[in-house]
This record gives structure tokens, sequence and C-alpha cells, in this order.
């Protein structure tokens, strides 16, 4: 029942504030567009409301919303009221959960990879990452040493995971 997470957060862990993102990184939008092309995106409520409009539903993914809310519908969205349920509609093929911080603790159970874009600096927020146990091996990082200068200035790098 493997799954991946994706995510981007600051030095200090934070993932978003108040439903936005707090940092404005275009080449993380690329990165996130391109590393769920064409799979299913699993995300809870809140990461479905806070998406741009004109990216909601994400183009050319099933996505797939989490909620307790039995009655909640939105157009373009596939709902389900647990991961399991969520990963159970989507049975075969590269799922994605995208957000957020609630979710990604959930899921992380499941998780069999994780993609991180990290930010360079510390934010404000109140939504975090969830930390990454000894289980998880760090098996790429790009740049090897450093950092990427974003054209908006920020310092950021991709780092991916995987648990056997
Ligand atoms: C990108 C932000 C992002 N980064 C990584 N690495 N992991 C994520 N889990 C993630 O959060 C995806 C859900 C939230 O997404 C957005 N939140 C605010 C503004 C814009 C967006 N994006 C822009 C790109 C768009 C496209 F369809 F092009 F992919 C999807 C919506």
């Amino acid at each position: 029942m493997s799954v991946g997470l994706i995510w981007a957060q600051s030095t200090n862990g934070v993932l978003g504030s108040n439903g936005t993102i707090p940092w404005y990184l275009p080449e993380d939008l690329s990165r996130f567009r391109q590393k769920t092309a064409g799979a299913a995106v699993i995300m809870g409520r809140r990461t479905w409301d806070s998406l741009p409009a004109r990216f909601r539903p994400l183009p050319g993914r099933r996505n797939i919303v989490l909620t307790r809310q039995d009655d909640w519908r939105a157009e373009g969205a596939e709902v389900a009221d647990s991961l399991a349920a969520a990963l159970a509609v989507v049975p075969s093929g590269p799922r994605w959960v995208i957000g957020g911080g609630e979710i990604y603790r959930v899921a992380i159970e499941w998780a069999t990879q994780v993609h991180v874009t990290h930010v360079a600096g510390t934010f404000h927020g109140d939504a975090h990452a969830p930390s990454l146990d000894t289980g998880w091996q760090l098996t790429d990082v790009e740049p090897s040493t450093g950092w990427l200068n974003s054209s908006t200035g920020l310092r950021y790098r991709y780092c991916e995971y995987t648990r056997t």
C-alpha cells in the first residue's frame, strides 16, 4: 500500500501559515507539477481549499480529498473519509500525498518515499512537516552540496528519502 509524500518546508519545518504557503518559490511549483504529473494526488480538505482556483482540481491528476464531512462535494474531487479509503480507490499507480500537515502525519506511516523541497530560511507558520524517524534514508540531494538560488532570491534544495 505504498504511497509517496511530497512537501516543501522551511528550515524551521514550516509548511504553511493560515492556509497559505509563506514563500513564493516558482521552481518548487514546477518540481511539484513534474513529480506529480499523471499521478493520483491525495490531500486534506484544507489543502484543497488552499489551491488557487485555476489549479482546483489539479490538472491531469485524480484529486482525492480527505474529509470527515460526509456531505462534502467539489467539482473535480473524489471524496474519501480516510487515508485507507483514499488509497483503496487508487489501488495501483503512483499516489502522492500533497498535504497538509495533519494528513502527512497519518500518511507517513504508509509512506515509502518522501520528497522534500527545503527552503532556506525561518518562517512563521501554523502547519509543520512531520519529522522523519531513523527508518528513513536520505537517498538523493540536489544539489549534492549547498543550495540552488531561486529567481526570487530564496535558496532551496531537494531531498528524497526512502524507507524499505
Ligand atoms: C506547490 C506547493 C507544493 N510543493 C511541494 N513540493 N509539495 C507540495 N505538496 C506542495 O503543495 C501542493 C498543494 C498546494 O499547492 C499550491 N499551494 C499554493 C499555491 C500554489 C499551489 N500549487 C501551484 C502548482 C500547481 C500545479 F498544478 F501546477 F502543480 C498546484 C497548486
